[in-house]
């Protein structure tokens, strides 16, 4: 089999005609991040055209993906050189092809994407202000490995919907680049490998959320986008939660101050899928998926809950800086940058053209990288040990107090800050800071 495939693409004659016969251009490939809904194409990188026959080991006998994109940089070379193809240009080509599918299967952009919250909810989550960078390395590649398996099931089961939209149609399983045997055993690899480095390498707490959420992604989230709009609000979990992941694998515990990423992704996801299902409305009900945009003709109330999720995410930088993650400055600019995000949403609410609704999409791919660069660039290290308010009410530093300290009782977790005032025990500092007009509970020592 892997003869014939390789003696295929060495065929001078098959690659000639796939020259004359290529429309690649490097228009047709949209690289940004999220989707392109102008042109109701796919942030993974789409082909123009659609494909259709396989061969042996899945590959197109027409015009695949990786075999144009082969063509397209050949064309260059001087002709002689297809030619003198040896079984090693047959295997590169073919290691091309595969790349290519994989790149595609795993959704790499999206994948990177949920890396880079993972990473960033990874230093937050790191004690003091030296990350480990080993640790981060190691919790981005499981996390990739994790999120690429989960999106390759994802589009296994999504095969025959996606076959039916302009945007998904080119994708390697409906234009038959992949066969699903294959799609299946490059998931399950990736998925186990994944798994087994964020336990080996990170913690059980982040192999568990990672597993979990591949579980959420591919077996509850994909097959109710099929039945239900609350499709939207699962993937809004499942959007939040590789943060948590990161936080987990640098602390190796969930906190309250943990949270304030992964709502930030939950809130600002809604806005961001409202947007995309009413824009690609018409793709959406051809490929058989039930959004929320579908049953809402006028568009009213699919703004009105994009309005109303960016007004959850304001208070967001405020309560970064009360529970002491990051800074005042970052309180200010989160305040700003949300204000600017609602008030898209709120032109769209008034306005439900595609214009507007384009326009709230885009703040929104602008929203998350500026939040997180933010968010990091303000981090407070530390915040998780030591927890206390000053007279002012601002967080400071606290110092354990050092054994064999007239003070100090075992097994008392009272701690005092370093202008030497006795502060409240973190969990009662965090049961109190959401809900300062609530009394904070006390500790009693024995
Ligand atoms: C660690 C781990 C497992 C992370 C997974 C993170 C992940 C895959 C997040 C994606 C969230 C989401 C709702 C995407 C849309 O999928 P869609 O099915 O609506 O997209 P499609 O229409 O393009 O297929």
């Amino acid at each position: 089999m892997w003869r014939n495939t390789c003696k295929l693409l060495s065929n001078p004659n098959y690659n000639h005609n796939l020259l004359k016969s290529s429309s690649y251009s490097a228009s047709n490939f949209n690289v940004v991040y999220g989707w392109a809904p102008s042109q109701a194409t796919h942030y993974y990188s789409s082909p123009s055209s659609a494909t259709s026959g396989s061969l042996e080991l899945g590959i197109s006998s027409r015009k695949s993906d990786g075999v144009r994109s082969f063509s397209s940089s050949s064309a260059a070379v001087p002709a002689v050189v297809d030619h003198l193809s040896s079984p090693l240009t047959s295997a590169l080509q073919l290691g091309r092809h595969y790349s290519r599918c994989y790149w595609e299967l795993s959704k790499a952009r999206l994948s990177m994407l949920v890396v880079a919250t993972s990473g960033t909810g990874y230093v937050l989550g790191s004690a003091g202000s030296a990350v480990d960078l080993a640790g981060l390395c190691w919790t981005c590649a499981g996390t990739m490995m994790v999120a690429s398996s989960a999106n390759s099931l994802n589009q296994v089961f999504e095969k025959n919907n996606d076959a039916k939209m302009k945007r998904t149609r080119l994708r390697p399983l409906p234009s038959r680049r992949l066969t699903i045997p294959h799609a299946l055993t490059w998931a399950s690899s990736v998925g186990v490998a994944g798994t087994a480095i964020l336990a080996c390498k990170a913690n059980m707490l982040a192999a568990g959320l990672g597993a979990s959420n591949l579980i959420l992604y591919a077996f509850v989230y994909t097959p109710l986008k099929q039945i239900h709009p609350v499709n939207t609000w699962v993937g809004a979990v499942v959007g939040a939660i590789p943060p948590l992941l990161g936080w987990a694998a640098a602390s190796g515990e969930i906190s309250l101050n943990s949270m304030i990423l992964p709502a930030a992704l939950y809130f600002w996801q809604i806005p961001h899928f409202m947007a995309l299902a009413y824009l690609c409305r018409s793709d959406y009900a051809a490929g058989g998926f039930k959004m929320f945009s579908l049953a809402d003709a006028s568009g009213r109330r699919t703004a009105a809950v994009a309005l109303r999720n960016c007004l959850y995410l304001v208070p967001l930088g405020f309560v970064a800086y009360d529970w002491g993650v990051a800074s005042g400055w970052f309180c200010l600019e989160s305040s700003l940058l949300t204000l600017a995000i609602s008030a898209l949403a709120f032109s769209f609410y008034l306005n439900r053209t595609t214009q507007n609704a384009r326009r709230m999409f885009h703040a929104s791919l602008l929203y998350l990288p500026v939040f997180m660069s933010g968010l990091l660039f303000h981090r407070v290290p530390d915040n998780q040990q030591s927890l206390s308010e000053d007279s002012l009410g601002r967080i400071t530093e606290l110092e354990p107090i050092a054994q064999g300290s007239e003070n100090f009782q075992p097994g008392n977790q009272e701690t005092r800050s370093s202008t030497g005032k006795q502060a409240r025990s973190p969990a009662s500092y965090a049961s109190a800071a959401p809900f300062p007009f609530l009394p904070a509970p006390s500790y009693a020592t024995s």
